[in-house]
């Protein structure tokens, strides 16, 4: 069975974000992701994670004004200094929080312009050798249109030659199985292609976003096809549970029997 991390940005959102660490840990989770810790000292967010017993798999750069949508820095013109300072913050958190790997987002900017696509790339080494110095991963997720209407990063192709061509050993895919049905499908030949460079995976249902095993992939066959590829990394649930978290986790307890 792969290493679950529950989503606490999505999950548990029943309790408040600094007592979701405990209820994941008492769910039975050994590990949590989240988009942000920023609106916290990295103090007491180690301290909550510290005090659960439960390891942090991930979280994102700061991603600009969210509240105004905006949805990374990266590729946007006139905020390089902006993007390096949050690199900075994000290096300092995940120091703090004891977290190997930092998701960047892109930013809402148009795939083909060719200055957003060499902002993206230069922030991108930049971010990257930042993170490898720090001795920490760095990923980057393709995300779906629909989801997140004008984003720059909209395709796995891409990204993979992206990482490619950069070449830093510490830069990685982030798979997200609900983007890549949602964008593209063949999820079982797209995780067996990629695995050379995947760094983290995500799981949702589709077309809802909803608990594992609710939707039209069979996601238990996905769990085994990434044992059986030898994926040793974390599987975010970034999902929005159907009703109450707890309530909803019987597609956790059928992925450790393997039925
Ligand atoms: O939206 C997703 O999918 C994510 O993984 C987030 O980190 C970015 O919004
Ligand atoms: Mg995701």
């Amino acid at each position: 069975m792969p290493r679950f991390a529950a989503n606490l940005s999505m999950m548990f959102n029943e309790h408040a974000f600094l007592d979701r660490f405990a209820a994941a840990a008492a769910a039975g989770f050994p590990a949590v992701e989240f988009l942000f810790p920023y609106d916290f000292p990295a103090e007491t967010v180690a301290e909550r994670a510290a005090a659960a017993g439960i390891e942090i798999a991930l979280f994102n750069l700061p991603p600009g004004d969210w509240a105004k949508g905006e949805r990374g820095l990266a590729a946007l013109e006139g905020r390089s200094e902006e993007f390096r300072a949050g690199v900075a913050t994000a290096l300092r958190y995940a120091e703090a929080l004891g977290v190997p790997r930092l998701h960047m987002m892109a930013g809402n900017a148009d795939r083909r312009d060719a200055a957003a696509a060499t902002r993206y790339r230069d922030a991108l080494a930049h971010a990257a050798d930042a993170a490898g110095a720090a001795g920490r991963d760095l990923v980057i997720e393709p995300i779906n249109p629909r989801d997140m209407p004008g984003y720059f990063l909209n395709d796995f192709d891409y990204a993979a030659e992206l990482i490619g061509e950069l070449g830093r050993p510490n830069l990685k895919l982030q798979f997200d199985v609900y983007h890549r049905q949602v964008m593209r499908g063949d999820v079982l030949k797209g995780l067996e292609a990629m695995m050379p460079i995947i760094g983290h995976v995500q799981i949702a249902s589709v077309p809802k976003r909803n608990e594992p095993g609710t939707g039209e992939l069979d996601d238990f066959r996905i769990f085994g096809t990434l044992d059986a590829l030898g994926y040793a990394g974390h599987v975010g649930c970034e999902y929005r549970p159907a009703g109450e978290t707890v309530a909803g986790l019987g597609w956790l307890a059928r992925a450790g029997r393997r039925d």
